[in-house]
């Protein structure tokens, strides 16, 4: 096939079609519908698996607990293939995460304020849940802190540790991961500034720096990261929104590029995308902000070759496509918008 395939989730009621896969056509940049699968109440957060053979999707389902799907792909058109479905043991999972070896998944579950883990088995459905671990406390500014709610988690990259980000207390929550045990185990928490809410996590490519983004104060936490202990500190919080800007908004996602030069953060309400440049030491100065072409960019994803940058704009149904600068990571919007119904997750396939 000439083009990448991506899959996008979207909040979208069980019977319609809720991960749409196309192909993004790589002269020009135009985005060209292969397959949808309908079935999945709100899937609006998908994560592969390394070889590409697996993808598993979190549902938002309306009434009580939601659920985690596990389905197949076939590699020649990145067609989706039902495996099994496991209940998230809590209501609005919004996150699910592979570990580096594949034997588990952490889902977080936003409303039900809980972290679940779950096996992965060799044919790739999904086991029933391990362990669920509640988070307590509240945060000590927004009403959007009443309570816990872990946002995502992340693997650390020697695969040791999940740091959760858990918006509703204010915290970034370590867990050691106990294969033997099947278990993850408390192991410590970072505080973050109160009221940051932090939402989405990523570690710069060298393993030693970790990039916090906090939706209710909109801005990016940096820190160095040691992993012999899982321990951080923080080295810089930079705002994510320009200055002028006097409105309301909740910053989303978080990525950085293969080689970590670059840094790209996505605000609702702004809605936009801030670019940052990332120094030697991993500090990161602004370079731009670029619309993000519609409204409210929840999530975003960046082509593994770093050539492109898709923006789910939820509120306006529409991707925005973007080809990215290798020299100055700018964004070009390519105009090629495609509508589609509440789009809020990215993946490319390759
Ligand atoms: O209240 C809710 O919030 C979570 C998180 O949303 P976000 O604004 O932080 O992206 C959402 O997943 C859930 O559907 C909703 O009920």
């Amino acid at each position: 096939m000439s083009g990448r395939i991506i899959y996008v989730g979207a909040y979208t009621g069980e019977d319609e079609e809720g991960i749409t896969v196309f192909q993004l056509q790589n002269d020009g940049g135009k985005l060209k519908r292969l397959h949808g699968i309908a079935g999945i109440a709100n899937p609006s957060f998908l994560t592969l698996n390394a070889d590409r053979t697996r993808l598993y999707a979190v549902s938002e389902a309306p009434d009580g607990d939601g659920y985690i799907a596990s389905f197949a792909i076939n590699s020649k058109d990145g067609e989706l293939t039902l495996l099994n479905k496991q209940s998230s043991r809590g209501s609005a999972p919004c996150h699910v995460t592979l570990d580096g070896e594949e034997q588990y998944l952490v889902v977080t579950n936003y409303s039900g304020g809980n972290v679940v883990l779950y096996p992965v088995e060799v044919d790739g459905t999904v086991g029933a849940a391990a362990q669920i671990i509640a988070h307590s406390g509240q945060g000590p500014r927004h009403d959007r802190q009443e309570k816990a709610h872990p946002h995502s988690s992340i693997m650390s990259p020697d695969n040791e540790y999940v740091i959760v980000a858990d918006l509703g207390i204010d915290k970034l929550v370590h867990y050691r991961l106990d294969r033997k045990a099947g278990k993850l185990i408390f192991h410590r928490e970072t505080e973050v500034l109160p009221g940051a809410g932090p939402r989405h996590l990523v570690y710069h490519p060298n393993g030693e720096l970790l990039y916090a983004l906090n939706e209710l104060n909109s801005t990016i936490a940096v820190y160095n990261y040691a992993a012999a202990d899982s321990t951080l500190e923080s080295i810089q919080t930079i705002a994510a929104l320009p200055e002028s800007f006097q409105g309301t908004n909740t910053s989303a996602d978080i990525h950085l590029t293969s080689c970590g030069r670059f840094l790209y953060a996505s605000n609702r309400g702004h809605d936009s995308i801030a670019v940052f440049r990332v120094d030697a030491a991993g500090l990161l100065a602004l370079i731009e902000h670029v619309p993000s072409g519609g409204r409210t960019p929840r999530n975003f994803a960046l082509a593994a070759d770093d050539q492109f940058l898709l923006a789910a704009n939820q509120d306006s149904h529409s991707i925005a496509v973007y080809s990215v600068h290798s020299e100055t990571g700018q964004l070009v919007d390519l105009e090629h918008n495609l509508n589609i119904e509440a789009p809020v997750c990215i993946r490319f396939l390759l």
